[in-house]
Protein backbone atom coordinates (compact mmCIF):
# COMPACT_ATOMS: atom_id res chain seq x y z
CA UNK A 1 0.00 0.00 0.00
CA UNK A 2 1.23 3.11 -0.75
CA UNK A 3 0.29 6.86 0.38
CA UNK A 4 1.20 10.16 -0.56
CA UNK A 5 1.42 12.97 2.03
CA UNK A 6 2.21 16.71 1.02
CA UNK A 7 3.62 18.47 3.44
CA UNK A 8 6.66 16.64 6.03
CA UNK A 9 6.76 19.31 8.56
CA UNK A 10 5.94 18.52 12.05
CA UNK A 11 2.82 16.84 12.20
CA UNK A 12 3.24 15.08 8.55
CA UNK A 13 6.31 13.64 9.86
CA UNK A 14 5.66 13.38 13.56
CA UNK A 15 1.84 12.24 12.89
CA UNK A 16 0.06 11.44 9.99
CA UNK A 17 3.51 9.79 8.25
CA UNK A 18 4.00 7.40 11.90
CA UNK A 19 0.57 6.58 12.25
CA UNK A 20 0.62 5.31 8.56
CA UNK A 21 3.67 4.01 8.23
CA UNK A 22 1.91 1.90 11.57
CA UNK A 23 -0.43 1.06 9.28
CA UNK A 24 1.68 -0.48 7.55
CA UNK A 25 1.76 2.06 3.76
CA UNK A 26 4.77 3.20 1.97
CA UNK A 27 5.15 7.05 2.95
CA UNK A 28 5.85 8.97 0.12
CA UNK A 29 6.32 12.26 1.27
CA UNK A 30 5.89 15.53 -0.78
CA UNK A 31 7.09 19.10 0.28
CA UNK A 32 8.41 22.04 -1.13
CA UNK A 33 10.90 23.01 1.18
CA UNK A 34 14.03 21.23 -0.80
CA UNK A 35 16.77 20.79 1.73
CA UNK A 36 13.90 18.87 3.62
CA UNK A 37 13.16 16.45 1.34
CA UNK A 38 16.74 16.17 0.94
CA UNK A 39 17.43 14.96 4.33
CA UNK A 40 14.37 12.89 4.34
CA UNK A 41 15.70 11.11 0.99
CA UNK A 42 19.34 10.44 2.60
CA UNK A 43 17.87 8.77 5.66
CA UNK A 44 16.21 5.50 6.30
CA UNK A 45 14.76 5.74 9.52
CA UNK A 46 13.67 9.24 11.49
CA UNK A 47 12.60 8.86 15.05
CA UNK A 48 8.97 10.11 16.59
CA UNK A 49 10.13 11.57 20.31
CA UNK A 50 7.09 11.38 22.20
CA UNK A 51 7.94 14.05 25.59
CA UNK A 52 6.68 13.70 28.63
CA UNK A 53 5.20 11.20 30.76
CA UNK A 54 4.50 7.21 29.46
CA UNK A 55 6.54 8.46 25.95
CA UNK A 56 7.76 6.28 23.60
CA UNK A 57 10.12 6.53 20.53
CA UNK A 58 8.94 4.92 17.19
CA UNK A 59 11.24 4.47 14.40
CA UNK A 60 9.79 5.01 11.19
CA UNK A 61 11.08 3.22 7.98
CA UNK A 62 9.61 2.74 4.19
CA UNK A 63 9.24 6.40 3.09
CA UNK A 64 11.18 8.49 -0.13
CA UNK A 65 10.55 12.43 -0.31
CA UNK A 66 9.32 14.15 -3.50
CA UNK A 67 10.05 17.67 -4.32
CA UNK A 68 6.69 18.79 -5.81
CA UNK A 69 7.35 22.37 -7.12
CA UNK A 70 10.95 20.49 -8.78
CA UNK A 71 8.95 17.36 -9.99
CA UNK A 72 5.43 17.79 -10.08
CA UNK A 73 5.07 15.11 -12.77
CA UNK A 74 6.67 12.63 -10.66
CA UNK A 75 4.09 13.72 -8.32
CA UNK A 76 0.93 13.02 -10.07
CA UNK A 77 3.12 9.38 -11.11
CA UNK A 78 2.80 8.52 -7.39
CA UNK A 79 -0.82 10.09 -6.79
CA UNK A 80 -1.78 8.34 -9.61
CA UNK A 81 -0.30 4.96 -8.12
CA UNK A 82 -1.65 5.16 -4.28
CA UNK A 83 -4.31 4.19 -2.22
CA UNK A 84 -3.89 6.87 -0.05
CA UNK A 85 -3.49 10.66 -0.17
CA UNK A 86 -3.02 13.38 2.85
CA UNK A 87 -2.03 16.61 3.63
CA UNK A 88 -0.97 18.92 6.49
CA UNK A 89 0.15 22.30 4.85
CA UNK A 90 -1.71 24.76 6.23
CA UNK A 91 -5.22 25.39 5.33
CA UNK A 92 -3.87 28.27 2.80
CA UNK A 93 -1.96 26.11 1.01
CA UNK A 94 -4.51 23.30 -0.19
CA UNK A 95 -5.18 25.53 -3.27
CA UNK A 96 -1.75 24.60 -4.53
CA UNK A 97 -2.13 20.60 -3.66
CA UNK A 98 -5.44 20.15 -5.76
CA UNK A 99 -3.26 20.38 -8.90
CA UNK A 100 -1.45 17.49 -7.79
CA UNK A 101 -4.54 15.85 -7.21
CA UNK A 102 -6.06 16.38 -10.51
CA UNK A 103 -2.70 15.54 -12.65
CA UNK A 104 -2.54 12.17 -10.84
CA UNK A 105 -6.11 11.62 -11.30
CA UNK A 106 -6.15 11.88 -15.16
CA UNK A 107 -3.11 9.84 -15.11
CA UNK A 108 -4.85 7.31 -12.65
CA UNK A 109 -6.22 3.64 -13.77
CA UNK A 110 -10.41 3.64 -13.74
CA UNK A 111 -9.58 -0.05 -12.79
CA UNK A 112 -7.77 1.02 -9.48
CA UNK A 113 -9.74 1.46 -6.68
CA UNK A 114 -10.46 5.00 -5.48
CA UNK A 115 -8.05 7.29 -4.19
CA UNK A 116 -8.58 8.28 -0.16
CA UNK A 117 -7.96 11.75 0.20
CA UNK A 118 -8.04 13.13 3.47
CA UNK A 119 -7.07 16.88 4.19
CA UNK A 120 -5.36 16.68 8.09
CA UNK A 121 -5.82 20.64 8.42
CA UNK A 122 -7.05 22.72 11.54
CA UNK A 123 -9.85 23.97 9.72
CA UNK A 124 -13.61 22.56 9.67
CA UNK A 125 -14.24 20.69 6.55
CA UNK A 126 -10.93 21.17 5.33
CA UNK A 127 -10.84 17.61 2.84
CA UNK A 128 -14.25 19.63 1.28
CA UNK A 129 -12.35 22.45 0.66
CA UNK A 130 -9.56 20.65 -0.93
CA UNK A 131 -12.39 19.10 -2.76
CA UNK A 132 -13.88 22.02 -4.53
CA UNK A 133 -10.37 23.19 -5.40
CA UNK A 134 -10.03 20.12 -7.83
CA UNK A 135 -13.38 19.94 -9.19
CA UNK A 136 -12.57 23.71 -9.57
CA UNK A 137 -9.03 22.88 -11.51
CA UNK A 138 -10.36 20.12 -13.03
CA UNK A 139 -13.02 21.44 -14.94
CA UNK A 140 -15.30 19.61 -17.58
CA UNK A 141 -13.19 16.72 -16.81
CA UNK A 142 -14.44 16.56 -13.22
CA UNK A 143 -17.24 14.26 -14.86
CA UNK A 144 -14.70 11.62 -15.33
CA UNK A 145 -12.43 12.02 -12.87
CA UNK A 146 -14.72 12.02 -9.75
CA UNK A 147 -15.42 8.33 -9.69
CA UNK A 148 -11.24 7.60 -9.18
CA UNK A 149 -11.51 9.31 -5.83
CA UNK A 150 -13.48 9.52 -2.68
CA UNK A 151 -13.08 12.45 -0.02
CA UNK A 152 -13.63 12.29 3.41
CA UNK A 153 -13.08 15.24 6.09
CA UNK A 154 -11.23 14.46 9.07
CA UNK A 155 -10.14 15.95 12.59
CA UNK A 156 -6.40 15.44 13.67
CA UNK A 157 -4.82 16.15 17.14
CA UNK A 158 -1.20 15.97 18.45
CA UNK A 159 0.69 18.84 19.56
CA UNK A 160 4.02 18.79 17.64
CA UNK A 161 6.50 21.86 18.51
CA UNK A 162 7.91 23.48 16.20
CA UNK A 163 11.48 21.58 15.85
CA UNK A 164 15.37 22.25 16.82
CA UNK A 165 17.66 22.48 14.21
CA UNK A 166 20.07 20.13 15.49
CA UNK A 167 18.12 16.93 15.45
CA UNK A 168 17.74 16.86 11.48
CA UNK A 169 14.16 14.89 10.35
CA UNK A 170 13.85 13.28 13.98
CA UNK A 171 10.45 14.85 15.63
CA UNK A 172 9.58 14.93 19.19
CA UNK A 173 5.95 15.18 20.07
CA UNK A 174 3.44 14.40 23.01
CA UNK A 175 2.44 11.75 23.70
CA UNK A 176 -1.09 12.14 22.81
CA UNK A 177 -2.49 11.40 19.62
CA UNK A 178 -6.45 11.64 18.45
CA UNK A 179 -7.86 10.78 14.68
CA UNK A 180 -11.15 11.36 13.28
CA UNK A 181 -12.90 10.37 10.14
CA UNK A 182 -16.01 11.14 8.86
CA UNK A 183 -16.95 6.80 8.09
CA UNK A 184 -19.60 7.74 5.22
CA UNK A 185 -17.55 8.41 2.23
CA UNK A 186 -15.53 5.32 2.10
CA UNK A 187 -18.55 2.75 2.30
CA UNK A 188 -17.20 -0.51 3.15
CA UNK A 189 -13.44 0.53 2.07
CA UNK A 190 -12.25 2.48 5.31
CA UNK A 191 -8.60 2.81 5.37
CA UNK A 192 -7.10 0.67 8.27
CA UNK A 193 -4.95 2.98 10.61
CA UNK A 194 -4.15 2.40 14.25
CA UNK A 195 -5.87 4.61 16.49
CA UNK A 196 -8.38 5.84 14.19
CA UNK A 197 -12.14 6.50 15.08
CA UNK A 198 -14.74 6.90 12.53
CA UNK A 199 -17.93 8.84 12.92
CA UNK A 200 -20.73 9.24 10.40
CA UNK A 201 -20.95 13.28 11.35
CA UNK A 202 -17.82 14.87 11.74
CA UNK A 203 -19.08 18.17 12.45
CA UNK A 204 -19.32 18.05 16.57
CA UNK A 205 -15.63 16.15 16.42
CA UNK A 206 -14.50 19.02 14.44
CA UNK A 207 -16.08 21.92 16.28
CA UNK A 208 -14.97 20.37 19.63
CA UNK A 209 -11.69 20.28 18.49
CA UNK A 210 -10.94 23.14 16.71
CA UNK A 211 -12.75 24.94 19.46
CA UNK A 212 -11.54 23.91 22.80
CA UNK A 213 -7.84 22.64 22.13
CA UNK A 214 -7.07 25.40 19.61
CA UNK A 215 -9.15 28.20 21.01
CA UNK A 216 -7.65 27.06 24.39
CA UNK A 217 -4.27 27.00 22.48
CA UNK A 218 -4.78 29.93 20.55
CA UNK A 219 -5.94 32.27 24.06
CA UNK A 220 -2.50 31.08 26.16
CA UNK A 221 -0.23 32.26 23.15
CA UNK A 222 -1.59 35.24 22.89
CA UNK A 223 -2.80 36.07 26.29
CA UNK A 224 0.90 34.25 27.49
CA UNK A 225 2.83 36.84 24.48
CA UNK A 226 1.29 39.75 26.01
CA UNK A 227 1.94 38.85 29.75
CA UNK A 228 5.47 38.57 28.53
CA UNK A 229 5.55 34.54 28.14
CA UNK A 230 7.71 33.47 25.34
CA UNK A 231 6.68 29.34 25.62
CA UNK A 232 2.77 27.66 26.58
CA UNK A 233 3.92 26.11 29.83
CA UNK A 234 5.25 29.30 31.11
CA UNK A 235 1.80 30.77 29.89
CA UNK A 236 -0.19 28.75 31.70
CA UNK A 237 1.99 28.55 34.55
CA UNK A 238 0.90 32.15 35.25
CA UNK A 239 -2.62 32.04 37.40
CA UNK A 240 -3.56 35.34 34.88
CA UNK A 241 -3.26 33.39 31.95
CA UNK A 242 -4.32 30.26 32.69
CA UNK A 243 -7.62 32.24 34.13
CA UNK A 244 -8.30 33.52 30.87
CA UNK A 245 -7.42 30.40 28.90
CA UNK A 246 -9.90 28.73 31.40
CA UNK A 247 -12.79 31.55 30.83
CA UNK A 248 -12.34 31.77 27.08
CA UNK A 249 -12.84 27.72 27.29
CA UNK A 250 -16.12 27.28 29.59
CA UNK A 251 -17.82 30.19 26.96
CA UNK A 252 -16.91 27.05 24.26
CA UNK A 253 -17.93 24.61 25.75
CA UNK A 254 -21.13 25.88 27.04
CA UNK A 255 -21.92 26.52 23.45
CA UNK A 256 -20.55 22.94 22.67
CA UNK A 257 -23.04 21.25 24.69
CA UNK A 258 -26.13 23.46 23.41
CA UNK A 259 -25.05 23.15 20.15
CA UNK A 260 -24.02 19.29 19.63
CA UNK A 261 -25.12 17.76 23.28
CA UNK A 262 -21.95 17.00 24.59
CA UNK A 263 -22.38 16.50 28.47
CA UNK A 264 -21.22 19.04 30.65
CA UNK A 265 -19.15 16.98 32.59
CA UNK A 266 -17.34 15.23 29.38
CA UNK A 267 -16.38 18.67 28.52
CA UNK A 268 -15.01 20.26 31.66
CA UNK A 269 -13.05 16.75 31.74
CA UNK A 270 -11.63 17.64 28.12
CA UNK A 271 -10.96 20.52 28.86
CA UNK A 272 -8.96 19.62 32.15
CA UNK A 273 -6.80 17.11 29.89
CA UNK A 274 -6.49 19.48 27.36
CA UNK A 275 -5.12 22.19 29.65
CA UNK A 276 -2.54 19.33 31.76
CA UNK A 277 -1.33 18.57 27.65
CA UNK A 278 -0.61 22.40 27.21
CA UNK A 279 1.53 22.53 30.52
CA UNK A 280 3.63 19.36 29.87
CA UNK A 281 7.20 20.56 30.70
CA UNK A 282 8.60 18.65 28.20
CA UNK A 283 7.18 19.82 24.84
CA UNK A 284 9.00 23.10 24.37
CA UNK A 285 6.13 24.28 22.43
CA UNK A 286 6.34 28.40 21.93
CA UNK A 287 3.98 31.56 21.67
CA UNK A 288 4.97 32.62 18.41
CA UNK A 289 4.51 29.02 16.79
CA UNK A 290 0.94 28.26 18.25
CA UNK A 291 -0.29 32.10 17.80
CA UNK A 292 1.10 31.47 13.83
CA UNK A 293 -0.92 33.37 11.65
CA UNK A 294 -3.24 35.59 13.30
CA UNK A 295 -5.12 37.00 10.58
CA UNK A 296 -6.26 33.42 10.15
CA UNK A 297 -6.94 32.62 13.79
CA UNK A 298 -9.47 35.89 13.43
CA UNK A 299 -10.93 35.04 10.70
CA UNK A 300 -14.80 34.06 10.55
CA UNK A 301 -14.63 30.23 10.56
CA UNK A 302 -12.07 29.95 12.81
CA UNK A 303 -11.25 29.29 16.42
CA UNK A 304 -12.24 32.75 18.02
CA UNK A 305 -14.98 34.82 15.50
CA UNK A 306 -16.90 30.96 15.10
CA UNK A 307 -17.83 30.07 18.30
CA UNK A 308 -17.92 33.97 19.65
CA UNK A 309 -20.02 34.62 17.04
CA UNK A 310 -22.46 31.48 17.60
CA UNK A 311 -22.41 31.84 21.48
CA UNK A 312 -23.68 35.84 21.33
CA UNK A 313 -26.21 34.65 18.37
CA UNK A 314 -27.86 32.60 21.21
CA UNK A 315 -27.33 35.31 24.02
CA UNK A 316 -24.49 33.57 25.53
CA UNK A 317 -21.61 34.61 27.10
CA UNK A 318 -18.18 35.84 25.40
CA UNK A 319 -16.32 37.77 27.65
CA UNK A 320 -13.33 35.27 28.12
CA UNK A 321 -13.82 34.90 24.11
CA UNK A 322 -13.66 38.50 23.97
CA UNK A 323 -10.38 38.85 26.19
CA UNK A 324 -8.22 36.37 24.22
CA UNK A 325 -9.13 38.10 20.74
CA UNK A 326 -8.00 41.55 21.79
CA UNK A 327 -4.74 39.86 23.38
CA UNK A 328 -4.72 38.25 19.59
CA UNK A 329 -5.07 41.87 17.95
CA UNK A 330 -2.02 43.18 19.96
CA UNK A 331 0.13 39.95 19.18
CA UNK A 332 3.61 40.83 17.98
CA UNK A 333 6.46 38.27 16.40
CA UNK A 334 8.68 39.67 13.72
CA UNK A 335 8.96 36.49 11.69
CA UNK A 336 5.04 36.27 11.13
CA UNK A 337 4.07 38.40 8.24
CA UNK A 338 0.41 38.39 9.59
CA UNK A 339 1.15 39.33 12.60
CA UNK A 340 2.83 42.45 11.29
CA UNK A 341 0.06 42.90 8.64
CA UNK A 342 -2.24 43.21 11.66
CA UNK A 343 0.19 45.66 13.63
CA UNK A 344 0.46 47.69 10.37
CA UNK A 345 -3.89 47.93 10.23
CA UNK A 346 -3.99 48.27 13.76
CA UNK A 347 -2.02 51.33 13.53
CA UNK A 348 -3.99 52.76 10.34
CA UNK A 349 -6.79 52.84 12.38
CA UNK A 350 -5.08 54.75 15.16
CA UNK A 351 -4.03 57.02 12.38
CA UNK A 352 -7.61 56.96 11.37
CA UNK A 353 -6.92 56.17 7.74
CA UNK A 354 -9.40 53.45 8.20
CA UNK A 355 -12.40 53.57 10.73
CA UNK A 356 -12.63 50.32 13.52
CA UNK A 357 -15.73 49.07 11.57
CA UNK A 358 -13.54 49.39 8.67
CA UNK A 359 -11.27 47.06 10.51
CA UNK A 360 -13.82 45.05 12.14
CA UNK A 361 -15.54 43.91 9.17
CA UNK A 362 -12.48 43.38 6.96
CA UNK A 363 -10.25 40.91 9.87
CA UNK A 364 -13.44 38.52 11.13
CA UNK A 365 -15.94 38.73 8.51
CA UNK A 366 -18.98 40.32 10.54
CA UNK A 367 -21.45 42.62 8.71
CA UNK A 368 -21.98 45.38 11.42
CA UNK A 369 -25.25 44.40 12.09
CA UNK A 370 -23.76 40.94 14.35
CA UNK A 371 -24.20 41.08 17.84
CA UNK A 372 -20.94 40.25 18.24
CA UNK A 373 -20.00 43.12 15.71
CA UNK A 374 -19.59 46.11 18.34
CA UNK A 375 -18.22 44.34 21.02
CA UNK A 376 -14.97 43.06 18.86
CA UNK A 377 -15.29 46.99 17.88
CA UNK A 378 -15.23 47.95 21.21
CA UNK A 379 -11.77 45.64 21.70
CA UNK A 380 -10.09 47.15 18.44
CA UNK A 381 -10.82 50.84 19.30
CA UNK A 382 -9.35 50.31 22.74
CA UNK A 383 -6.51 48.49 21.41
CA UNK A 384 -5.95 50.87 18.09
CA UNK A 385 -5.44 53.23 21.09
N1 LIG B 1 1.85 21.03 14.64
C1 LIG B 1 0.71 20.71 15.25
O1 LIG B 1 0.66 20.58 16.50
C2 LIG B 1 -0.53 20.42 14.45
C3 LIG B 1 -1.51 19.58 15.01
C4 LIG B 1 -2.68 19.32 14.29
C5 LIG B 1 -2.85 19.88 13.03
N2 LIG B 1 -1.89 20.70 12.53
C6 LIG B 1 -2.14 21.26 11.20
O2 LIG B 1 -1.28 20.63 10.26
C7 LIG B 1 -0.93 21.56 9.24
C8 LIG B 1 0.59 21.68 9.17
O3 LIG B 1 1.06 22.14 10.41
P1 LIG B 1 2.58 21.90 10.86
O4 LIG B 1 2.65 22.32 12.28
O5 LIG B 1 3.01 20.53 10.50
O6 LIG B 1 3.32 22.98 9.96
P2 LIG B 1 4.78 22.91 9.35
O7 LIG B 1 5.10 24.29 8.90
O8 LIG B 1 5.70 22.23 10.29
O9 LIG B 1 4.62 21.95 8.07
C9 LIG B 1 4.00 22.35 6.88
C10 LIG B 1 4.82 21.76 5.74
O10 LIG B 1 4.11 22.00 4.52
C11 LIG B 1 5.08 22.28 3.54
N3 LIG B 1 4.44 22.95 2.41
C12 LIG B 1 4.13 24.27 2.27
N4 LIG B 1 3.60 24.48 1.04
C13 LIG B 1 3.58 23.28 0.41
C14 LIG B 1 3.16 22.86 -0.87
N5 LIG B 1 2.63 23.72 -1.76
N6 LIG B 1 3.29 21.55 -1.20
C15 LIG B 1 3.80 20.67 -0.31
N7 LIG B 1 4.23 21.01 0.93
C16 LIG B 1 4.10 22.31 1.27
C17 LIG B 1 6.11 23.14 4.26
O11 LIG B 1 7.33 23.20 3.55
C18 LIG B 1 6.20 22.39 5.58
O12 LIG B 1 7.19 21.39 5.54
C19 LIG B 1 -1.64 22.88 9.61
O13 LIG B 1 -2.90 22.92 8.99
C20 LIG B 1 -1.83 22.74 11.10
O14 LIG B 1 -2.90 23.50 11.59
C21 LIG B 1 -0.74 20.97 13.19
O1 LIG C 1 -1.68 24.80 13.57
P1 LIG C 1 -2.43 26.09 13.85
O2 LIG C 1 -1.65 27.30 13.50
O3 LIG C 1 -3.81 26.07 13.29
O4 LIG C 1 -2.63 26.12 15.44
C1 LIG C 1 -1.50 26.09 16.29
C2 LIG C 1 -1.67 25.01 17.34
O5 LIG C 1 -2.75 25.34 18.17
C3 LIG C 1 -1.92 23.64 16.71
O6 LIG C 1 -0.94 23.32 15.77
C4 LIG C 1 -1.98 22.55 17.81
O7 LIG C 1 -0.71 22.25 18.27
C5 LIG C 1 -2.66 21.32 17.27
O8 LIG C 1 -3.85 21.63 16.62
C6 LIG C 1 -2.91 20.28 18.34
O9 LIG C 1 -3.67 19.25 17.79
Amino acid sequence: MKAVHFGAGNIGRGFVGVLLHQAGYEVVFSDVAAALVDALNAADSYTVREAGEGGRDTTVTGFRAINSAAEPQAVAQEVAEAHLVTTAVGPGVLKFIAQHIVDGLQLRSAQLPPLQVMACENAVRATDTLRGEVERLAGSQWPQLRAKATFANTAVDRIVPGQSGDTGVDVTVEPFYEWVIESAPFGGDRPQIPGVHFVPDLEPYIERKLFTVNTGHASAAYLGSAAGHTTIAASLADPQVSGGVEAALRETSALLVAKHGFSAADMAEYRAAILQRFRNPALPDTTTRVGRQPLRKLSRKERFIAPAAEAAELGMGVDGLLAAISAALTFHAPEDDEAAQLQRALAEVHQGSVTADEFTAEITGLGPEHPLFPRIREEVRRCAG
